[in-house]
């Protein structure tokens, strides 16, 4: 009868939990960065707490600020640092491992079943791997971090299914973009999303991060795909502890039903400021592009970076581009396999593994005017620099943007 976040949260609460009951869980793991660690470890000594719930439960990877681009930012880092010495964290991160949503399922983190939250509002990645993985703010990973319960009003569920086989030239972006588009960036707001369907189980575990990533930009609490053999393939070897992979049940409710088709599914880009203000990327050709940022939670893994090279070999970019694999795993990946080579060559800058340039805070602000392209998830007003503009796409869109200095449609470069 159940949906896979109602089993997730009955087992994590212990008691029978439906849709809209509210509910004490247990939390899985726990995560927070360098960004939102330094208000949930203000909020967890103000509550007098001496000892974490969990030194082992709680992950602190450093991804948004790092290295350090100012003095504040060194001090705070500091500080963070010596609280996580202290309060004996054991799966703490430093600067250069990778971003936060990378690092947690490289690590054996995001798991099938598990109840995951971070301090973080992308954490609903981890559904990637069927896990319920949510973002809170800084002051409630504080009660984590001293209890290592939350309560959480347990959400509705929209199943959405995706059938038929992606066209050439159209990747995981390209389909969320689409659904978002088709959603709304509140029409999903609270609920969790379970995403069903032949294009869906087509995805490569990257691809359903792209996915699962964006989900929250449709205002959904959870997006999660459920588990199969690809991803019991990746979490082979990486994961730290036992799981039992959830699925819903024949007869779950759902709040809503939602079917899409892959062929109707064409390059997409979201337009400023709105992640929904999506077109088909031939729609808005021809804009000029001042920078390109290719990595992000969302696209930063090696299969994006392959794509952008499949593009870029050979060529020269004609505007400023900037790389930021999600992790060093995979930045060393992509150095083994000349990825990188083929990306320097055509005149790529890569930055340290981490969120770089996403959130305007350093390494590629853009000026007023300028117009960004870019594999991020956000293109909010503002949000790289102060007048900017921000069009979200796929790696190839990006890379194809790069190429002719304007956005243009991807396939004339396959
Ligand atoms: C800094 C952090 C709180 C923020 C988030 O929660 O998403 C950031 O990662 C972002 O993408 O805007
Ligand atoms: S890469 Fe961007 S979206 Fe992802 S966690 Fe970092 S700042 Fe947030």
């Amino acid at each position: 009868m159940g949906t896979i976040s109602e089993k997730i949260f009955s087992r994590a609460a212990g008691t029978d939990a439906a849709a809209n009951d509210f509910v004490s869980a247990d939390v899985d793991y726990a995560m927070a960065h360098d960004g939102t660690s330094v208000l949930a470890v203000k909020s967890f000594r103000e509550m007098g707490t001496e000892k974490v719930w969990d030194s082992e439960k709680i992950v602190i990877p450093f991804d948004h600020l790092i290295p350090a681009s100012t003095d504040v930012a060194a001090g705070l880092q500091k500080d963070i640092r010596e609280w996580v010495k202290e309060q004996k964290i054991s799966h703490f991160y430093e600067g250069g491992e990778g971003i936060c949503h990378q690092v947690l399922p490289e690590q054996g983190f995001a798991l099938p079943g598990k109840l995951i939250v971070g301090a973080d509002s992308h954490s609903c990645t981890y559904g990637a791997f069927g896990a319920f993985g949510t973002g809170v703010g800084a002051t409630d990973m504080a009660e984590i971090f001293a209890t290592g319960k939350l309560w959480f009003k347990v959400p509705e569920t929209i199943k959405m299914t995706v059938d038929g086989t992606l066209n050439d030239g159209v990747y995981a972006k390209d389909l969320t973009l689409y659904l978002i588009g088709k959603t709304g960036i509140a029409g999903a707001t609270y609920k969790a999303v379970e995403f069903y369907g032949d294009a869906i189980a087509d995805l490569s575990v990257s691809g359903r991060m792209t996915l699962c990533n964006m989900a929250i930009e449709m205002g959904a609490k959870a997006g999660i795909v459920p588990p199969d053999e690809k991803t019991f393939a990746y979490l082979k070897n990486r994961s730290q502890a036992d799981f039992e992979p959830v699925y819903a049940d024949s007869d779950a409710s759902y709040c809503r039903d939602v079917s899409y088709h892959a062929d109707d599914i064409e390059p997409q880009i979201a337009c400023p400021h709105e992640v929904d203000n999506v077109v088909p990327v031939g729609k808005a050709a021809g804009t000029h592009i001042d920078q390109a940022f290719l990595g992000t939670c969302t696209n930063g893994r090696l299969e994006d970076l392959e794509i952008a090279a499949g593009i870029l070999k050979g060529k020269k970019v004609t505007v400023r581009t900037i790389a930021a694999p999600a992790s060093r795993t995979i930045l060393l990946e992509a150095v083994q396999s000349g990825i990188y080579e083929t990306l320097v060559k055509a005149g790529v800058s890569f930055i340290t593994p981490g969120c770089g340039p996403c959130l305007g805070a350093h390494q590629g602000i853009i000026a007023e005017g300028e117009n960004c392209i870019s594999t991020a998830n956000r293109n909010f007003k503002g949000r790289m620099g102060k007048g900017g503009f921000i069009y979200l796409a796929s790696p190839a869109s990006v890379a194809a943007a790069a190429l002719k200095g304007e956005i243009v449609d991807p396939r004339e470069y396959l």
